[in-house]
């Protein structure tokens, strides 16, 4: 048997870690062979609805689960974690952007980051999901400055796999027969979900639909999915988060198949401001991502990636206090 893994998990009683933590328990991020300690956190309010989500935890009798513990003290929850995935913070509301909550969600991911570069594990890998995404992560690695900035990753996946579900959907064709498929930028209404490298069963997806197509509802439609689910479902989408987290986490601890979009700090590749936590395509291999380098960008995609880089950078300016 193979040692638990210490999985922290922030928001441990909300929406979206009410799917994510089952499916963590039932092994579909490490898999089906790999047992985990799951280090849940709360704010008080919230622990008498916690104590409730570990006793269902303990009644499914999850064979990989190894231990289970809630907190509300963050220097606990993060004791010697190896992942740990910040979900815990506002959701938006109808009619906001992502950015309105930078000043509500913005300082939990300073204290957050401290509280992981003093007591998660020195390689620990954190996956920031509560938004805005990208920011947070930003402000997350900032404060954790014995942690390579390397180690804090912001959530695009859901993003990435919208993007394969409308391809797929327009193209009568698999989400698995889709190469390439790439999102760039901020998790907001300015990513900038790219198809032109994409392939559909090896042809390139470009020529398989219309340009208007691809502009004015493609594109569209993944940058709003978000605002759309929570008008119709009067919350924000929580199913399909925790399965992003998923595969965000298993991609990169167990390597991708093929290209990915995460939320890193950016290395300056593609003429991007170094820093920024900007969505690149990666590969993941061996514990590691790697951004792909030299794909060929048109004038159209550099437009897009620029206005999606200036919105990071401004809102990098809106918490530059709490960096
Ligand atoms: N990046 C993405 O793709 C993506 C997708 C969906 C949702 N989200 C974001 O994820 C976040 C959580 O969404 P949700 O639907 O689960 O919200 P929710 O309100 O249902 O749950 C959030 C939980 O976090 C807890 N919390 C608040 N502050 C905390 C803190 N300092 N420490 C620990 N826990 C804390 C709350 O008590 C609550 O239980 C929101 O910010 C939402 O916008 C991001
Ligand atoms: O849109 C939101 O506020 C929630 C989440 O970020 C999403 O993309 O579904």
């Amino acid at each position: 048997m193979k040692e638990p893994v210490r999985v922290a998990i922030t928001g441990g009683a909300g929406n979206i870690s009410y799917s994510l933590i089952f499916r963590i328990a039932a092994g579909d991020m490490l898999g089906p062979d790999q047992p985990v300690i799951l280090q849940l956190l709360e704010i008080p309010p919230a622990m008498d609805a916690l104590k409730g989500v570990i006793m269902e935890i303990n009644d499914c009798a999850f064979p990989l689960v190894h231990g289970i513990s809630g907190s509300d003290k963050p220097e606990e929850a993060f004791k010697d974690a190896d992942i740990a995935l910040l979900v815990g913070s506002k959701p938006r509301g109808k009619g906001m952007e992502r950015s309105d909550l930078l000043k509500a969600n913005g300082d939990i991911f300073s204290v957050q980051g401290k509280a992981l570069n003093d007591n998660a594990s020195k390689d620990v890998k954190v996956l920031v999901v509560g938004n805005p995404a990208n920011t947070n992560a930003l402000i997350a690695a900032a404060n954790a400055p014995d942690l390579d900035n390397k180690q804090f990753t912001a959530m695009m996946r859901l993003d990435h796999n919208r993007a394969l579900s409308q391809l797929a959907q327009k193209t009568d064709s698999q989400v698995t027969d889709i190469d390439k498929m790439i999102v760039w930028g901020n998790h907001s209404a300015t990513q900038y979900p790219d198809i032109s490298q994409a392939t559909v069963n090896g042809k390139p997806a470009l020529d398989l639909v219309d340009r208007d197509w691809y502009e004015n509802d493609f594109i569209p439609t993944v940058q709003k999915r978000g605002a759309a689910i929570i008008e119709a479902r009067g919350a924000s989408s929580a199913a399909s988060a925790a399965s992003a987290a998923i595969d965000h986490v298993r991609d990169w601890v167990k390597g991708s198949d093929g290209i990915v979009s995460m939320g890193i700090p950016s290395d300056g590749s593609y003429g991007v401001e170094e820093g920024i936590m900007f969505s690149y395509p990666v590969i993941c291999k061996n514990g590691q991502y790697e951004i792909v380098q030299d794909l060929e960008i048109d004038e159209f995609s550099r437009g897009r990636m620029k206005t999606t880089e200036e919105e990071l950078r401004s809102e990098r300016e809106a918490v530059a206090a709490l960096l």
